[in-house]
């Protein structure tokens, strides 16, 4: 792998991503890190690792050797929660308050949220909520955490009634990336992580150009891992946005580029769908009813079509859930949904429509066009 980078952020007070393969098992670099970031000089800062039940015994052990190495005594403990969507529920979210609680965390204390965009989501509400604010610093383990949830201050968890309904925007102190931990990572979950730098590649030409690349070769459907220089690209488009518009009153919708129409069918699907393959499912909705309106030249459609298969993500929902008696797909269904949407705005939603190949827009569309769209797109 190539060497590390550094990415700064400017929303809130300010942070550092930085990307550095082997930074998890250098110990000494690690603990150093852990301490500048932390403040753990400091004998009465202590920091607790909130992770998942599969990222926990990969790497867990390691970030607390190294914050004990830093000064005993420095580690909270660890807090695991069970993987998957599943605990992105507020009821979750109090039972890792109370394990703060019960850990005597204090304000000086820190979360370090140590998995994918689920632990990160999560376990960032929770530091913004627990005595109205500690700190958090993101270490993203899954490639769609890496490229997105770990950067810009986005920490929620979901309601009944949708995605991210019940969050604040707070951003981390630092984000700590070591792409090396992708090696344990699943290959479905590499796929997920390919949604988003696809969603990026709608919005940056030079994105969409380096995916073509590292996906051109892919025949298998089996999405390869992508270059440190590629997640550092995708990281960087996110990082531009959120630190021009950081409460997402502008800029920052294009970063829901595929997402109305993906956390409708994601939600719809119980989280059977995981976000990235929702994203993918969102993106290829408006793409196909936009060629079919006359809007996109049909050459968008296949090329997206042909990257979605690289990555081995879907296009459509998948026959074996439209089959599902239990799930819901109906076309009301996702319009229910789609009108919790955070862009919604009265008569419409403000909706992240493609325009060109690496280009794309909001604009305020009405439910009823929506729903044609829904209607060619699926
Ligand atoms: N806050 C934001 O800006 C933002 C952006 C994008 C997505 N999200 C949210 O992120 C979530 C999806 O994140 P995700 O795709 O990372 O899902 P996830 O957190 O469920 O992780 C996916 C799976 O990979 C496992 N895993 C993670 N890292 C691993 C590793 N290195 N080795 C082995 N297994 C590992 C996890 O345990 C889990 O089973 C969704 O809830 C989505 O809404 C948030
Ligand atoms: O950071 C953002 O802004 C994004 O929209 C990134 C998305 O990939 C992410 O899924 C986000 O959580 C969606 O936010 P929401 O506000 O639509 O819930
Ligand atoms: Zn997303």
């Amino acid at each position: 792998m190539q060497n590390g980078q550094i990415l700064e952020v400017t929303a809130g007070e300010g942070y550092l991503v930085e990307l550095s393969p082997g930074l998890i098992s250098d110990a000494p670099g690690l603990a150093g890190r852990l301490s500048a970031l932390l403040g753990l000089t400091d004998p009465s800062v202590r920091a607790v690792i909130v992770t998942d039940s599969n990222v926990g015994p990969l790497y867990a052990g390691k970030v607390e050797a190294a914050l004990e190495a830093t000064r005993p005594g420095a580690s909270a403990g660890v807090i695991t929660i069970p993987a998957g969507e599943e605990s992105k529920t507020p009821l979750e979210l109090v039972r890792v308050l109370e394990a703060m609680a019960s850990l005597r965390l204090t304000r000086k204390d820190a979360v370090i949220a140590l998995g994918g965009g689920v632990v990160g989501d999560l376990a960032g509400l929770a530091a913004a909520l627990y005595m109205r604010g500690i700190r958090c610093l993101q270490m993203p383990t899954s490639l769609l955490a890496m490229v997105d949830s770990s950067v810009g201050g986005k920490t929620a968890v979901d309601l009944e009634a949708g995605k991210n309904l019940m969050g604040v925007f707070s951003q981390p102190v630092g984000v700590l990336i070591d792409p090396e931990v992708l090696r344990t990572l699943p290959a479905r979950e590499i796929s997920c992580g390919w949604g988003e730098i696809i969603k990026y590649a709608g919005l940056d030409g030079d994105v969409l150009a380096a995916v073509r690349t590292e996906l051109g070769p892919c025949r298998s459907g089996i999405a390869p891992l992508p270059s440190v220089g590629l997640i550092a690209r995708s990281i960087d488009v996110k990082r531009r946005i959120v630190s021009e518009d950081e409460k997402e009153s502008g800029a920052r919708r294009l970063l829901n580029l595929g997402h109305t129409a993906g956390h409708a069918v994601e939600t719809a699907s119980r989280y059977a769908l995981s976000h990235g393959a929702s994203v993918a499912i969102g993106m290829h909705i408006l793409t196909k009813a936009l060629v079919k309106e006359g809007k996109l030249p049909r050459a968008m459609l296949e090329d997206l079509e042909e990257l979605l298969r690289q990555a081995g993500l879907p296009s459509s929902i998948p026959p074996e859930l439209l089959a599902r008696a239990d799930l819901d797909f109906s076309i009301d269904a996702l319009l229910a949904v789609a009108s919790h949407d955070k862009k919604s705005a009265g008569s419409g939603v403000n909706l992240v429509l493609p325009i060109a190949p690496g280009r794309a827009e909001v604009r305020k569309v009405s439910w009823e066009d929506f729903r044609a769209m829904l209607e060619t797109g699926l």
